[in-house]
């Protein structure tokens, strides 16, 4: 579904993405591990249009996304769910998931109450009095109603609670069970051991371990190796 060939991406001159391949298909959730400046926003940028990519190509179901428009980009069905949550903290719930609610959409606003229970008892709240937990639950709910063909998460579980962690956990697998692939950022390798099927590190800008979801757990302490400060 999603194919990187070889994809080097600069900020003006700085080259920072040297020959990144990696492949996602449905059902799957792709881990992209490696520590702070490695490089996992900037090929999330690149996937989205919102870097330079030089050399190499990004295909999507078999359409080229190199270097399109973040626009075109997302008319296409890839959905991007930011670090920030970015979710509107003056309307409540309920709001947020009707606007942006695609009449087209697989998912209605009922699927996902029973998908976040949460999100249901907290409906009328406003979206800026909800926990960090309930706002990433909102900004993942919120890229559902929109219908997307594939997700890409940048650390949805990062400053939560273990419980709430949990919770993302489900909700990210049963999302996956859907068929939608998930690109999932994260720097907590116990979370890609529950939920993801592969995963690539980064360091430096290029890919220098990949593996299976066994391999999360065979590989660990190379991994943290990669992680560590
Ligand atoms: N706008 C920019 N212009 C120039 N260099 C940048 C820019 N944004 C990031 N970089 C550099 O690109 C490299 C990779 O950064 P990137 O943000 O992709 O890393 P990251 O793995 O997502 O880190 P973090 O977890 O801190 O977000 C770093 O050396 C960073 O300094």
């Amino acid at each position: 579904m999603l194919e990187l060939n070889s994809v080097n991406s600069f900020y003006g001159k700085s080259h920072i993405l040297f020959d990144v391949n990696c492949t996602l298909k449905r059902g799957e959730v792709l881990a992209i591990l490696g520590r702070n400046g490695a490089g996992k926003s900037t090929l999330l940028k690149s996937i989205m249009g919102l870097v330079d990519v030089r050399d190499g190509s990004i295909h999507f179901e078999g359409n080229e996304l190199t270097n399109t428009t973040s626009h075109r980009i997302a008319h296409q069905g890839l959905c991007f769910v930011p670090e920030n949550r970015d979710i509107f903290e003056i309307l409540s719930v309920e709001e947020n998931l009707y606007i942006s609610h695609n009449p087209a959409s697989n998912w209605s606003i009922n699927d996902i109450y029973s998908l976040f229970p949460r999100l249901k008892e907290r409906r009328k709240n406003g979206g800026g009095n909800l926990s960090g937990g309930e706002q990433q639950m909102l900004a993942i709910a919120r890229a559902l109603v929109n219908d997307p063909k594939m997700l890409i998460l940048d650390e949805p579980t990062e400053g939560l609670a273990p419980v709430i962690v949990e919770e993302i956990e489900k909700i990210i697998s049963n999302v996956r069970s859907t068929g939608i692939p998930i690109l999932l950022v994260e720097q907590n390798i116990s979370v890609c051991r529950k939920v993801a099927d592969k995963f690539i590190v980064l360091e430096q800008g290029q890919v220098v371990l990949e593996g299976s979801n066994q391999d999360l757990s065979d590989q660990t302490e190379k991994i943290e190796h990669y992680l560590a400060v």
